[in-house]
């Protein structure tokens, strides 16, 4: 549906060449919701206006169903471009004209008749669950109907496509729930395809299908919401998984871990694993069956697309082989293992 290959965007200033995307290759399918997560100036913003190319790729080819926006011209670029809706952090609405106006606006400009405005305006007020404020102008509505208004705006063309860039950093957590909720709504009611961008884990964490996490230019980890929390690849997805799951090592045991195993040190584990139940089978099976004294520092379950996901981090003390026989049985059983780092085995700890 949606066909990244190649992309390379370099913006030249009086400082320098900036290389925002580094050559990103993305296939986004057909009613999926696709997340791209990255910190701030890793290249999100670039990556998604080069979709509708609003940034226009020094190198690379953007294909939306087939046709190859970057090699269309201008006047079909904009006929292609009604197949793509975009929401934005703060909105963008017109603050002179009402939510009716401000959605019904793109209709006007592709030249509607204004009996299907007036329905289709009506239409979108109610799906967005704005059906009493379409004579409200901005200023009089809260953050999260602003952009109720800009998502019935966008949609108002009947798009295939839904960018969010951004769209609920502006919110508070209530509100940002609730815009999720309404932006899954549409993508199952609609079957709208969403690529959104995001520095909150929380954010992809509850509505995205699969997702990409993006550093300095390039896609370092690509792939569903459940590997990327249960098996993240890289240093950067491992922290952002720790911080989504408020994931932290008691402060006096976080100054003593060593990355590297020694004499007296014993490992800091964290497990990972599908389901409400799996953490006291790792428990006992550690103790009974592989003799391990467990110590446990953490544990958390959280919801990763309806599917319970449970982290739990633990000081396990033993043999070093019984550990990595433990480690290898729970494996079989899907429950990830990663070796946080290294504690003195008799270490007194505050939680
Ligand atoms: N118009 C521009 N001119 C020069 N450099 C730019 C321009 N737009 C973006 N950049 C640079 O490209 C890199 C990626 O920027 P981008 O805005 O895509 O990052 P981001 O991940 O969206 O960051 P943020 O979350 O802070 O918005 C940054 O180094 C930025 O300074």
């Amino acid at each position: 549906m949606i066909k990244l290959i190649g992309i390379k965007k370099y913006f030249t200033t009086k400082q320098g060449t900036a290389h925002a995307l580094k050559g990103i290759d993305l296939h986004v399918s057909k009613g999926e919701i696709f997340g791209i997560i990255g910190k701030s100036g890793a290249g999100k913003s670039t990556l998604l206006r080069t979709v509708n190319l609003l940034e226009k790729p020094t190198e690379g080819e953007v294909i939306l169903d087939d046709v190859s926006l970057t090699s269309l011209k201008e006047v079909e670029l904009r006929k292609q471009r009604r197949n793509i809706g975009m929401i934005f952090q703060h909105f963008n609405l017109l603050s002179s004209a009402t939510a009716f106006k401000n959605i019904a606006l793109p209709l006007e400009l592709a030249g509607v008749d204004k009996k299907e405005i007036q329905e289709r305006v009506l239409y979108l007020l109610e799906v967005t669950g704005l059906s009493d404020k379409g004579d409200h102008y901005p200023h009089q509505l809260s953050g999260g109907q602003k952009q109720r208004v800009a998502i019935a705006r966008s949609l108002a063309s009947n798009p295939k496509v839904l960018l969010c860039d951004e769209a609920t950093s502006a919110l508070d957590p209530e509100t940002t729930k609730s815009i999720l909720t309404l932006l899954k709504e549409i993508n199952e009611k609609f079957g709208v395809t969403i690529l959104l961008i995001t520095h909150e884990m929380d954010v992809v964490k509850s509505i995205c299908d699969r997702v990409a996490v993006i550093e300095n230019g390039e896609i370092i980890e690509s792939s569903s919401m459940v590997d990327l929390f249960s098996n993240p690849q890289t240093p950067n997805a491992k922290a952002m998984v720790r911080s989504a799951f408020h994931i932290a090592l008691p402060e006096n045991m976080e100054k003593q871990l060593s990355p590297y195993p020694g004499i007296g040190l014993s490992p800091v584990l964290k497990f990972t694993f599908v389901g409400n139940s799996a953490s006291e089978s790792i428990i006992s099976t550690l103790i009974v069956k592989f003799g391990l004294r467990v110590n446990i520092l953490q544990a958390h379950i959280d919801l990763v697309r309806n599917s319970p996901l449970g982290i739990m981090l633990c000081q396990v003390t033993g043999e070093q082989n019984q550990i990595q026989s433990g480690i290898n049985f729970l494996s079989q059983s899907n429950i990830t293992t990663e070796v946080i780092g290294y504690v003195s085995g008799n270490i007194k700890y505050t939680a």
